[in-house]
Parts: C-alpha cells; structure tokens; sequence
C-alpha cells in the first residue's frame, strides 16, 4: 500500500464511523444532579470522565462510543447549587427536548437514583402537591416506551437490614407495588463507588441493546 492509499483509507474508515455515530442505538444515562451518572459512566467506558463531589459538573451532553449503541451522559436536573429556578428549568426542557428528539434511537434509558435522598425529595415535594422530577422523568420515559430502568444508587448509604423495607418503600414511589424483587426487569440496585452494580446494568444494556437491533433489522 502507497502512502496516498493509506490516507485515503484512514479518511474513509473515519468517515464511515462518524456516519455510523448517527445510525446506532443510544442508551441514554439520566438523573438528578450528584446521584452518580459519571460514576456510572466512567464505568462503562472505562474513560475518565470527570467525577465531582460539587453538584453539576454535567452540563453539556456527551456521547461515547460503545460499539454496539451509543452511551448518552444527559446533564443532572434538580438542584444544583449556584443556579437558579429558571437556568433549572432550562436545564429540564433540554433534556426533554433530547429524548424527544431521539426517541426512535433510544434502546433504553437509565434513571439513576440517590437511595438514601430520594424518600426524603419526594417527600418534601408530595408536601407542595408536586410530582418530584425523578418521577416526572421516569413516567414520561415510559411513556415514550424507552424501557426506563431505575439504578438505585449509594445503597451503602442504607443499612443492610433495612434494605428490603426501603427498596420496597421506592418502588411504590415510583407506582409499582412492593415487594420490590419482582420488578428485577427494571430495577438495578448499585454501590457504584465499588462497581457494584455494573454487571447487572451491562447486562439489561445489552438485553435491550439486542432487542433493539433485531427489531430495526426487518
Ligand atoms: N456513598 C456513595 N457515593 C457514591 C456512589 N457512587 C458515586 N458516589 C459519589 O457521589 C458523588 C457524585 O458522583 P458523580 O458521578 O459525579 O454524580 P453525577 O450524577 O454525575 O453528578 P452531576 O454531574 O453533578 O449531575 C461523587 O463524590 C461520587 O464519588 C456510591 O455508590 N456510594
Ligand atoms: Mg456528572
């Protein structure tokens, strides 16, 4: 091979990669700020992706790419110090607008969660009569039939006794009746400070991940 054809060659292969990009399912990682989504991330594609004891380092959206699918790092939503209702709000509307614009290429969708926070946001927001955002979220995914799996995250935080009792008390939260190992499909449960938790999620990844391909083949 001349050099000139290696080149070519290079260019070529960069060009069809890129037009791949487009064309492969995505898998979309989405949650309130500071719940682990990097953590996460990081995880899956082993790169360093930046991980931040400040709420919201997340802002712009980045893509990775997996081979089969593409992974979605979606900024946090939620409070995030430093930033008003409305950049929040903002924020929200970006997110939403994402997935509705790429709901045809979403395989499925993650939904991280803070175990040991997330009662405790639903609670104060059950007290003003609002649907917390995780919820929001989690309903309008399903809605749009992006398989939504909900991570439980920073179960370390909860004692291990108690851990049936409070994985019991979140999925009713989110509507579905206790006791919580029957919605296994759906519910990963992490302490992804310590990796667990990924085997689990790649595996429901690449379930749907499958799925998806098969399905868009015909
Ligand atoms: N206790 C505990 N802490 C964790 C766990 N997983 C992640 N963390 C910590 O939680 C903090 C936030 O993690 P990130 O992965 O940056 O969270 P994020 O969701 O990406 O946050 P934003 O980018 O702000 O939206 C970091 O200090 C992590 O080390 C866990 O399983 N248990
Ligand atoms: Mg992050």
């Amino acid at each position: 091979m001349d050099d000139e054809f290696k080149k070519n060659l290079e260019k070529f292969k960069k060009m069809a990669k890129s037009k791949n990009i487009e064309e492969k399912p995505q898998v979309i990682v989405v949650g309130r700020s500071n719940v682990g989504k990097s953590t996460l991330v990081r995880l899956i594609t082993k790169k360093n992706v930046r991980v931040g004891k400040k709420p919201g380092v997340t802002l712009k959206i980045n893509k990775y790419d997996m081979g089969n699918y593409i992974l979605v790092d979606l900024p946090g939503f939620g409070f995030m110090t430093g930033l008003d209702d409305k950049v929040q709000d903002k924020i929200k509307d970006e997110i939403v607008k994402y997935i509705e614009d790429n709901k045809e290429k979403i395989a499925c969708s993650i939904i991280l969660i803070d175990a040991k926070a997330f009662p405790e946001i639903v609670d104060r927001w059950d007290k003003r009569d609002e649907i917390p955002i995780d919820i929001e979220m989690f309903d309008f995914l399903n809605e749009l039939k992006l398989n939504p799996i909900i991570l439980i995250n920073k179960m370390d935080k909860i004692k291990k006794n108690l851990w049936d009792e409070h994985l019991d008390d979140i999925v009713e939260l989110f509507g579905y009746p206790a006791p919580w190992r029957q919605w296994l499909d759906m519910v990963v449960i992490g302490i992804l400070k310590d990796g667990e938790g990924l085997k689990d999620i790649l595996y429901k990844i690449n379930y749907h991940v499958s799925l998806y391909i098969k399905r868009n083949k015909k």
